[in-house]
């Protein structure tokens, strides 16, 4: 922890979570959370269902208030936002859903150029289709803009709902499950494109998910989470270096079945 203090200080944090606990009547789902996020990092949170990961995500823009500890996102105290404020942290954090949440009557473009036009109106009709074929370049669907969601795989779509956050140009993306129900290839095909972004847009990522080869391939560093703690974290290696407990059903049935 002291180490993580000093690596906290001398690099840019863009997210830090103390001590957050939240519980739904008598279900305790946080329970001392604490987790930095630095700038340019891709950080995964691995656990089970039903084990709080979603549940921190909406802590983390605001959806959901925390029964105790505070969340720094960008240098704002999450908690302490009024609306305004609370609705522009958002424009900096994009969040792509796990059901990719496109809009079935609205092409591939349209569906893109919806957020720029919803908060951003004073650009012309030139810049908005200029940024979307940028978003689809970078998502590796150029020749897609004039396709309906149901003309798509599954893949294809993540891509689109991932394009759509990051249309925006988030300086933070928060992915939830970005490769779930998706064949090994696809999932591979996804992966390249969450370290892509990366690069290319110099984000920094939370990334939620219960699939090791994700992890493995998109995770700078691994926090693994059970009974609303986080039990271990360090990079892929250092985590499964021990087997045991949790850390091992993970890896058995992620790699050895
Ligand atoms: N608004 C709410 N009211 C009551 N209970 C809730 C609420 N939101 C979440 N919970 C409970 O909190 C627990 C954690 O839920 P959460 O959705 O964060 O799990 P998760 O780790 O994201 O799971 P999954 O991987 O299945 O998405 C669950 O038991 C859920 O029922």
């Amino acid at each position: 922890m002291e180490d993580q203090e000093q690596h906290s200080d001398s690099s840019e944090t863009v997210i830090r979570i103390r001590d957050l606990y939240k519980s739904f009547g008598d279900k305790h789902v946080l329970q001392g959370i604490n987790l930095d996020l630095q700038k340019g990092e891709n950080v995964v949170v691995l656990g089970r269902s039903g084990t709080g990961k979603s549940v921190l995500i909406k802590i983390i823009i605001g959806l959901l208030k925390p029964d105790a500890g505070t969340v720094n996102v960008l240098g704002e105290e999450v908690e302490q936002l009024k609306d305004a404020a609370l609705r522009a942290l958002r424009l900096k954090v994009g969040f792509s859903f796990q059901s990719s949440a496109l809009y079935d009557s609205m092409t591939v473009g349209e569906n893109l150029a919806f957020p720029l036009k919803r908060n951003n109106r004073q650009m012309s009709k030139e810049q908005i289709r200029k940024t979307v074929d940028i978003v689809l370049e970078a998502i590796g669907l150029p020749d897609s803009i004039n396709q309906l969601p149901s003309e798509l795989s599954g893949g294809q779509k993540k891509r689109i709902g991932i394009g759509r956050t990051l249309i925006l140009r988030p300086e933070i993306m928060l992915y939830d499950e970005p490769t779930a129900g998706l064949d090994p290839i696809t999932c591979m095909e996804l992966n390249k494109l969450i370290n892509a972004v990366k690069e290319r847009f110099n984000t920094s990522s939370i990334i939620i998910t219960h699939d090791l080869t994700c992890a493995k391939e998109v995770g700078d560093r691994v926090a693994v989470m059970d009974e609303g703690r986080f039990i271990r974290e360090g990079t892929f290696e250092e985590v499964f270096k021990e087997k045991d407990g949790l850390i091992k059903s993970f890896y058995d049935y992620n790699f050895t079945q």
